[in-house]
């Protein structure tokens, strides 16, 4: 009860600074509510906590871009944005959805993840995905293929989770090894199992206007809940997203567009980013690039959701290395509202819709809601 209410606070803050509207009683506005909602879904992600009330939001629960003056002189320090509490938040509300499911169809959501190769870095990945279902009461199974294994093995194990009806999701863990053609292999993840978004016809329909993707991939997906629940305004602000990768960049772009974001792309081809980011509400960087945003990159009062996620070496450090951002953490700090830590910022997050998804493809076949 307390998770619903703390998810519908954040929610009616958003709804109240996306809209312009103080959320209040009645059917009408339930109806705009879920007009302005990208995905329309009752089974997405916004249904587990659509609320049945409507309580006012507490001024706490806004985070304007651009509309607090900043002082250089280190003063004042951005707000953290903690995608690890929001990410616990979230997968609370899914495990009682699950437990809900099982109790009232004795079904529950199922995940296969497929991992080729031994890369350290997929590995921990998958075992976070793999423990973050059994936290939650979803069903996983995990195909681990050598490093070396033909596409038609990797394509045999896709089909048989295709046609595994207690399984809703397939992910294919990423990068796969260069002799397979990643592009074959996720053309043929079930369009309804796609639970990573990453199916062309998924990014096609995301991609056009008045179209509705099953899924949309978790990472770009959980940028745009940090930004909501942390009561951050999308709709005419100017976004500026870091990279235009098929999984992060990319659909990013064109999630915060359907918030009616006006959006810039930068890539490793951009000329004087620093220029474009100055401009920017909202930064959104995901080039794998440690310390490429720097603090005077950014305008003072701007939002960053900083998506990248890098290995450096770090002797103190218990395995002898740390994960830092691509973001300057400590200058950005200093001049940005409100800021993502690398960890603890997206990285959960992406793992959190990873769930909500598999839940919602679920829920779509059970035809329960
Ligand atoms: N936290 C999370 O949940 C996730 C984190 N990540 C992290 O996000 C980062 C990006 O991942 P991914 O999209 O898969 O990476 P890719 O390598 O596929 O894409 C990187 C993108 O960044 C651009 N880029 C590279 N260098 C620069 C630069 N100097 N200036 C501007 N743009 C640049 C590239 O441009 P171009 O296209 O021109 O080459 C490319 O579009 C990585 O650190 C990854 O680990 C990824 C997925 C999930
Ligand atoms: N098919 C596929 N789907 C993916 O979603 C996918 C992929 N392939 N390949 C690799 C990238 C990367 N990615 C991350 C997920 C979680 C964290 C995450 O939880 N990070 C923690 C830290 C984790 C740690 O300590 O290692 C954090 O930022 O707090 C990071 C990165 C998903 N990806």
């Amino acid at each position: 009860m307390m998770v619903t209410t703390m998810l519908l606070r954040s929610k009616m803050a958003a709804e109240k600074v996306a809209t312009g509207v103080t959320p209040n009683k009645g059917l009408k506005l339930m109806e705009r509510y879920f007009s302005t909602q990208v995905l329309k879904s009752p089974l997405s992600l916004m249904s587990l906590d659509m609320p049945d009330i409507w309580a006012p939001p507490s001024p706490t629960d806004y985070c304007s871009p651009s509309s607090s003056p900043c002082n250089f002189s280190g003063q004042q320090t951005a707000a953290v944005i903690d995608g690890k509490s929001i990410a616990e938040e979230i997968r609370s509300a899914i495990a009682i959805e699950v437990s809900r499911m099982r109790r009232c169809i004795g079904k529950v959501p199922g995940l296969a993840v497929i991992l080729v190769g031994q890369r350290r870095d997929s590995q921990t990945y998958v075992r976070n995905k793999i423990n973050a279902c059994e936290e939650v009461g979803i069903k996983s199974l995990f195909s681990a293929l050598p490093e070396d294994c033909t596409e038609d093995t990797v394509v045999r194990e896709l089909l048989r989770y295709n046609n595994d009806p207690s399984i809703h999701g397939v992910l294919v863990q990423l990068p796969l090894p260069k002799h397979l053609d990643e592009e074959k292999i996720l053309n043929m993840v079930k369009l309804e199992k796609d639970v990573d978004g990453f199916h062309p016809v998924n990014i096609g329909n995301l991609a056009m206007r008045g179209r509705e993707p099953l899924f949309v991939s978790c990472t770009p997906k959980g940028c745009i809940e940090l930004l909501i629940r942390s009561g951050v305004e999308i709709m005419g602000k100017h976004a500026v997203v870091i990279g235009r990768s098929n999984i992060v960049g990319l659909p990013t772009s064109l999630l915060l567009q359907r918030h009616h974001a006006t959006v810039t792309i930068l890539h490793a081809f951009s000329k004087s980013p620093e220029l474009t980011t100055q401009e920017a509400d909202i930064v959104v960087t995901a080039a794998g690039v440690p310390n490429l945003v720097r603090g005077d990159w950014l305008k003072p009062g701007a939002v960053v959701i900083d998506v990248g996620t890098c290995p450096i070496e770090d002797p103190s450090s218990e395995f002898g290395y740390r994960l830092v951002g691509d973001v300057c953490y400590e200058e950005a700090a200093r001049v940005a509202s409100a800021i993502t830590p690398v960890p603890g910022g997206v990285g959960p997050m992406t793992i959190a819709m990873l769930l909500a998804n598999t839940l919602d493809a679920a829920q779509r076949v059970g035809d329960f809601n």
